[in-house]
């Protein structure tokens, strides 16, 4: 493999991936900042709480993450982790961001940019998260922070021209460091903001942190008003918690990489949604491989995957490119891409009348695909060499 990771697939593979209208369901706000933005915000921190040399500091600790910008043939440089690294040092790179984005100007502008770079990969509908976060430092209350983003959402759509090509939903993220009373403030938060696009609730954050307890009576709140919930878990061992989990019945599940048989056997039979991310999981080596990643196992027997990117800026990936991969690992067909692609419309946190809508918008986008390759020899949407 290539240290940028391009000779997992083909150009062709990219290119069909590429052209596939695509649902994001599983994206961090923070952790799909830009390198290039990270780089630029990091250079105007002189004054503000973290110094330029600090943050230099900071970086040089995490280097056993390491930040290597790396020219891409098609890309701006581009920020990739180093070989080896694991998921509690993939957390300390978070509270690096997290450390030069404190301003609402900068979560303003990341909203725009993710949704810009989303637009630009053909997604066509998104549930972005993020934890809101209270800066007092910064004059920042978790409202203000959901207003910056908001504006960043306003911003995407008042200066694109390709604004009607992407919907957005917004989760909230309670972090697993947060104690039960900021977890039940950002549920509460949810649920005013339900009207305002605001779809569901999410719980992640380091695995290693926390007991499930704590945060279920804000998911608990934030079910009995309405709102979806997706929940973090079996990120890693941790089976009685993954037990509660299940028991609990989320609307959607992310990662699911350390289950044991009585475990995935819950899971298979519960038919909840399972938001899979190939490369975050290898690359913080909750799975060991592309190959043995559980989404083959799971996609095989019909069970409900969809293919997600966790964080773009860290992971150094975009949907087109997860899509992608899982095509190479996997021998998947672009039929079966595309059929994929599609059903996650179903596990969306939007109302079915919309789910119906969105689904029947990619069908049609699909459609136009075909016509416009149909006087190809080779049909990038049945793998033949033409296509009836
Ligand atoms: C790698 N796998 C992961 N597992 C668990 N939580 C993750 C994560 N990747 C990201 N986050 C969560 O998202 C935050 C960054 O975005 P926001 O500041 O909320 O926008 C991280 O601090 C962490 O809490």
């Amino acid at each position: 493999m290539g240290a940028d990771g391009t000779s997992l697939f083909t150009p062709e593979q990219l290119a069909f991936c590429q052209a596939l209208p695509k649902i994001e369901l599983h994206a961090h706000l923070n952790g799909s900042i830009r390198p290039s933005t990270m780089e630029e915000l990091s250079q105007q921190l002189d004054g503000a709480p973290i110094s330029l040399p600090e943050l230099q500091r900071l970086i040089r600790q995490t280097t056993m993450i390491g930040f290597h910008f790396l020219p891409l043939p098609s890309a701006s440089p581009t920020l990739l982790l180093a070989a080896s690294r694991t998921l509690g040092e993939c957390f300390k790179l978070f509270d690096v961001i997290h450390r030069i984005t404190t301003t609402h100007e900068a979560i303003q502008r990341i909203t725009r940019e993710v949704l810009e770079d989303m637009a630009a990969d053909n997604v066509v509908y998104a549930e972005l998260r993020t934890t809101p976060k209270a800066r007092p430092e910064q004059g920042m209350t978790k409202e203000s922070y959901l207003d910056a983003v908001f504006r960043g959402i306003a911003d995407y759509y008042a200066s694109s021209r390709r604004a009607a090509d992407i919907q957005v939903r917004l989760l909230l993220s309670i972090d697993r460091r947060q104690s039960a009373e900021e977890a039940m403030d950002t549920a509460r938060l949810a649920v005013q903001l339900k009207d305002e696009g605001v779809a569901g609730l999410d719980l992640s954050g380091n695995p290693s942190v926390g007991q499930w307890g704590t945060w279920r009576p804000a998911l608990d709140y934030a079910r009995q008003h309405g709102l979806k919930v997706t929940v973090h878990a079996g990120e890693v061992w941790n089976p009685e918690e993954t037990a509660a989990i299940l028991a609990w019945r989320p609307d959607r599940i992310g990662h699911m990489c350390c289950l044991d048989e009585t475990l995935e056997k819950q899971l298979l039979d519960s038919y909840i949604p399972l938001e899979l991310c190939l490369s975050s999981n290898v690359c913080t080596e909750s799975v060991p491989s592309y190959a043995a990643h559980h989404f083959s196992a799971f996609h095989a027997t019909g069970h409900p995957v969809v293919l997600c990117t966790d964080d773009t800026g860290v992971f150094a990936t975009s949907l087109s490119r997860e899509y992608a991969l899982a095509a190479a690992a996997f021998g998947l067909s672009n039929e079966q891409l595309t059929q994929l692609a599609l059903a996650a419309a179903d596990y969306t946190f939007l109302e079915p009348g919309e789910q119906r809508a969105l689904r029947e918008r990619m069908e049609a986008a699909v459609e136009v695909e075909r016509i416009d390759n149909s006087s190809s020899p080779f049909c990038l949407f049945c793998s033949k060499d033409s296509c009836s």
